[in-house]
């Protein structure tokens, strides 16, 4: 992911000066842009329509010809050579996907390698490896017709493609723009565990500051003209917008959103009181008694959360065991859980407080409203000394 901050990464692509004007029109598309990109982030582009976001990607492969400016990819000036050559090096994933109808999956995928002249096996073995990179077996897919595919199918099949000569560099022009919500979320997921896996500099652009956020390293916040407005971490964004113009556009919901950036394996778990179900109610009640909480967690033999039992369901309903008495303790999550996914929990469970447990379902600590409460104070904290310490640029 990210370099530390210690040790940035090298820039892969600079933008200096950039500027297009469309022939006939009387202003700048994009205006005077300086922007460097660091290898290996994902950068996503967001901003109004019209701001000039995909004409400032094009020009990064020089789809578009950029009026005046500089482009330096991996530290070479690419503005003047040939665009053919560049594009080789370029992924390129667009909405309307652009496969070949006419040709396979296999061959769709083969295009660039062919291309550039690999040898039969070669391309075979890459091809096989890129639908499997993606999630899709290469005998069922590798002979069948784009329109045999599904949109989200197809989707990957687009960033298989653009895959093909393992560029260092991908560009994604709202690659997931027209596909269902679910399709999407899935695609963003993929997207992500294979970009930890194989480090490209990707720039993305997208409408949409959800998928932003979920996917960005950085994201450039664009005005008309493609001027920055801010260009940070998604953190930062939510946390520290620069002006109004980027409040407007993260719009209301910037700190429920920020809760989608913590993981609960983050922050540190409380510690509850547990007792096993086969205990006595006596024995509950003088344990009750020693400790600061108004509850006790009852754990099944497998250290399960079974329920929530206060002192007055002891009093009252002892007899019954502590399997029967006080509320359901379900509604357990996982560390992987946001503290989005904590609070919804928490809005709606029997206590005030939740069970975290590992995968099979054993306790391994709690998590309650004061605790985001503390991590919110402390996202807070920490993004108003970062913009302090100006460790971050503001566009
Ligand atoms: N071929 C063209 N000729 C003239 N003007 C153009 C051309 N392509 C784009 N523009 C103008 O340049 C500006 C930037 O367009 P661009 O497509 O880069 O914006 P965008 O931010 O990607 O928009 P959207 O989110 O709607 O796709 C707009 O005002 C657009 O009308």
């Amino acid at each position: 992911m990210t370099a530390t901050q210690d040790q940035p990464a090298p820039v892969m692509i600079r933008l200096e000066g950039v500027t297009k004007r469309y022939p006939g029109q009387s202003r700048d598309a994009v205006e005077h842009l300086d922007l460097e990109i660091r290898r290996g982030e994902i950068v996503v582009f967001v901003g109004p329509s019209g701001c000039g976001k995909t004409t400032t990607m094009k020009m990064i492969n020089r789809i578009i010809e950029p009026t005046s400016g500089r482009i330096l990819l991996d530290g070479e000036d690419v503005t003047r050579t040939n665009p053919d050559q560049l594009r080789r090096r370029i992924g390129y994933v667009i909405q309307q996907i652009g496969l070949f109808p006419h040709l396979t999956i296999g061959e769709n995928i083969a295009t660039v390698p062919k291309l550039l002249g690999w040898k039969r096996d070669r391309i075979a073995a890459r091809v096989d490896e890129l639908l499997r990179v993606v999630g899709m077996p290469p005998e069922e897919y590798r002979d069948r017709y784009p329109k045999q595919l599904s949109g989200g199918q197809q989707q990957r099949i687009g960033v298989a493609r653009a895959l093909g000569a393992d560029p260092d560099v991908l560009l994604m022009d709202e690659p997931f723009g027209a596909i269902d919500p679910i399709t999407r979320d899935r695609l963003q997921n993929q997207l992500l565990r294979l970009q930890a896996e194989l480090h490209k500099t990707i720039v993305f652009v997208t409408h949409d500051i959800d998928e932003a956020i979920k996917l960005g390293d950085r994201i450039v916040i664009l005005q008309e003209g493609s001027r920055i407005a801010q260009y940070d971490t998604p953190e930062q964004i939510l946390t520290a917008p620069a002006n109004d113009f980027v409040v407007d556009f993260v719009g209301r919901g910037a700190s429920l959103k920020r809760l989608n950036l913590t993981r609960l394996s983050e922050i540190p778990l409380r510690q509850w009181p547990t007792i096993p179900v086969g205990e006595t109610p006596a024995r509950a009640l003088e344990l009750l008694r020693s400790v600061e909480e108004g509850a006790l967690l009852v754990l099944d033999p497998e250290r399960r959360p079974l329920r929530w039992v206060m002192a007055d369901d002891l009093r009252r309903g002892g007899e019954r065991g502590l399997a029967g008495i006080g509320v359901s303790a379900a509604g357990t999550v996982e560390p992987h859980a946001t503290l989005a996914d904590a609070l919804n929990e928490l809005i709606t469970a029997r206590y005030s407080a939740i069970a975290v447990t590992d995968g099979d379902g054993v306790y391994l600590g709690v998590a309650d409203f004061d605790q985001i409460q503390e991590a919110i104070h402390d996202m807070r904290a920490a993004a108003v000394s970062e913009s302090r310490a100006g460790l971050v640029s503001g566009g």
